[in-house]
């Protein structure tokens, strides 16, 4: 039977009392303690491969890769290949995968917008086809999934800053909707799957998240301010520049998505720096910390750009105890030092 929600949506049914489905009988072995086993789907990409690197800290962690490479690169986990507890995959999400685990955490998805863009029927299938796989393992092994969506499912936001509650403004036959409708069809199959088969679930809707690693040319406006001032190129600030965004360093949100796992609750939550910038203070910042030299131009924007968007983390702190702890102005010189060696740049004396 379906409960009502605790998350301040007391009309909506989102949790059950839906006994889970039973995990491997290894979780209740007296003698033998097994490892736990973690599906990272996605693990090849930015914030993958954070995740995976925290994962693997503890060393009752197994953790396995499944990526297809798509965004993602070997490079990003070259320090655990061929370590005992680590496994990587080429696999696609869109197919089925049949393995042991006892946690996912499903994040195969392409984020920068040039990426998702570039192929949106495979986004949409990623998304949809992609989620019902894993939920699917989930539900087959009792495995505990969590699924990293977005703060695009707020769309343009028309409240501000955004709490959980708040449903959205997206265009749903736009150019973005592939991965905004993607990601909310994600998440109704999550609670689906939880109210249906007492899935044990967990969302994070991920605010704008930086830092070493990104793609050089992930097009994403973080790693593009970044890469053109070590370039010595101008800053491309997409018109009007007034648009704002709230950007969480990685290790940070990391954080947040193990406390997420680790919890009981289901989300969705906001994971984000609620500090929030518009995209001409933004290149003026990383103009002033890396490249004085460098010009800002405004270029064209792309449609159905949002507006405004910064988190209400209430219930992060709340439930999760999380809050980021790097300002963008600590963060910034971190994500500089990786794409100097990266892109071979020194330092100007
Ligand atoms: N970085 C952010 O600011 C941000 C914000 C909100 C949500 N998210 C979500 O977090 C997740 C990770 O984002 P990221 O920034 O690390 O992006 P990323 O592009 O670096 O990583 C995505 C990974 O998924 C893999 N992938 C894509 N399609 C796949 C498929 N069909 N099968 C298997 N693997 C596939 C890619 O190869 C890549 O390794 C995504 O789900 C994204 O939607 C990210
Ligand atoms: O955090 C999120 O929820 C989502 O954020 C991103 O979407 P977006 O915020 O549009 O990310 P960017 O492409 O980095 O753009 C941010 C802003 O910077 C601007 N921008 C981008 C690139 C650039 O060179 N210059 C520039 O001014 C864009 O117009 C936009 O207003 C991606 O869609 C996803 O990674 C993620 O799910």
């Amino acid at each position: 039977m379906a409960t009502d929600s605790s998350n301040g949506n007391g009309h909506h049914e989102t949790t059950t009392t839906k006994k889970p489905p039973s995990p491997s009988p290894l979780r209740f072995s007296k003698f033998f303690q097994s490892n736990m086993r973690i599906l990272v789907t996605g693990g090849a990409g930015f914030i993958g491969s954070h995740l995976v690197d925290r994962l693997m800290e503890n060393e009752k962690n197994e953790v396995i890769v499944a990526d297809n490479y798509f965004t993602g690169s070997k490079d990003n986990l070259q320090k655990w290949i061929g370590h005992p507890r680590f496994e990587l995959i080429r696999h696609d999400v869109t197919e089925p995968l049949l393995i042991e685990v006892d946690q996912i955490y499903h994040l195969a998805c392409p984020a920068s917008p040039i990426f998702y863009k570039y192929n949106p029927v495979k986004t949409i299938k990623t998304n949809v086809i992609g989620t019902m796989n894993m939920l699917g393992l989930a539900k087959r092994v009792g495995a505990r999934i969590l699924l990293t969506s977005t703060s695009e499912v707020y769309g343009d936001p028309l409240v501000h800053p955004q709490p959980e509650s708040y449903w959205g403004n997206v265009n749903p036959i736009g150019v973005r909707s592939c991965y905004d409708e993607g990601k909310r069809v994600a998440e109704t199959l999550m609670f689906d799957y939880h109210r249906q088969h007492g899935l044990e679930i967990r969302i994070a809707r991920i605010f704008n998240t930086y830092g070493p690693r990104m793609n050089i040319d992930d097009g994403r406006v973080v790693s593009n301010f970044i890469a053109q001032a070590l370039r010595g190129e101008p800053l491309t600030v997409q018109c009007p520049g007034t648009q704002t965004r709230s950007f969480c360093y990685v290790t940070d949100l990391v954080d947040g998505l193990i406390r997420l796992m680790e919890g009981t609750n289901t989300g969705p939550i906001n994971l984000g720096n609620p500090g929030e910038f518009t995209m001409t203070e933004l290149a003026e910042t990383v103009k002033e910390l890396i490249n004085p030299d460098v010009e800002i131009k405004m270029v064209e924007n792309t449609p159905d750009d949002p507006r405004q968007r910064k988190p209400d983390i209430t219930k992060a702190k709340e439930l999760l105890g999380w809050e980021p702890k790097v300002k963008l102005r600590d963060g910034l010189p971190l994500m500089e030092e990786n794409f100097r060696l990266r892109l071979g740049v020194g330092k100007k004396n």
